[in-house]
């Protein structure tokens, strides 16, 4: 059973990392996705909670033929024991999806394979990008899944992005 892991905070998650996904998911048996920063929440970085965020990938992968589990992981002080916390967390995994220069270097240095996805419409799709077109009062609706637009809707998240960004 070969599986792969890929790690985001996902805020929201949008078609970049749809597409990266449908990749990954035609490498491996079984994808799991960690869910990081799952502490927080309701700042203009994190808006959203980790559960929210389980909600808007579990919809989203619906119809993907590959088997996910979706696991939220908060973040730790030391980086240098975040990998032995992130397995501790995960089912066992042998291959680990990302593009983060600090998640890279941790992973190589316990000896797991690390595989970096190439980026997708990289200006639109990020997101920072899309948080602002929130904010901005944008069309964003297109930059992310339909079932994420559903649970940004489901719980108001559009207003709560904007009351927050007030005080923030
Ligand atoms: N457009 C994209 N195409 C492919 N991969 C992406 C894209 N955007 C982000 N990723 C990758 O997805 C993973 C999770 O990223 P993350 O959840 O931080 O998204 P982000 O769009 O970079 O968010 P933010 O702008 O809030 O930092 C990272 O490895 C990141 O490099
Ligand atoms: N020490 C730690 O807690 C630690 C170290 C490296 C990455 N992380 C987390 O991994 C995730 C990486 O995702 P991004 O690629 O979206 O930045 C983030 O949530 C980040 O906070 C946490």
């Amino acid at each position: 059973m070969r599986r792969g892991f890929y790690i985001g905070r996902f805020q929201p998650y949008h078609n970049g990392h749809q597409a990266v996904l449908e990749g990954i998911a035609d490498e491996v048996d079984e994808i799991i996705i960690g869910v990081g920063s799952a502490q927080l929440s309701h700042d203009t970085q994190n808006p959203f909670t980790a559960g929210e965020r389980v909600l808007m990938i579990t919809r989203a992968l619906e119809t993907i033929d590959c088997p996910f589990y979706v696991i939220p992981i908060e973040d730790i002080r030391r980086n240098a024991l975040w990998v032995s916390h992130v397995t501790s967390m995960s089912p066992p995994f042998e291959i680990c999806y990302t593009s983060n220069p600090l998640v890279i270097q941790l992973f190589r240095e316990a000896n797991i394979r690390v595989k970096s996805p190439p980026m997708y419409q990289r200006e639109s799709l990020s997101g920072t990008a899309i948080r602002q077109r929130i904010l901005d009062g944008e069309p964003w609706e297109d930059y992310v899944p339909a079932p994420v637009v559903d649970v940004i809707s489901e719980i108001e998240g559009v207003q709560r992005l904007r009351t927050i960004a007030e005080t923030d």
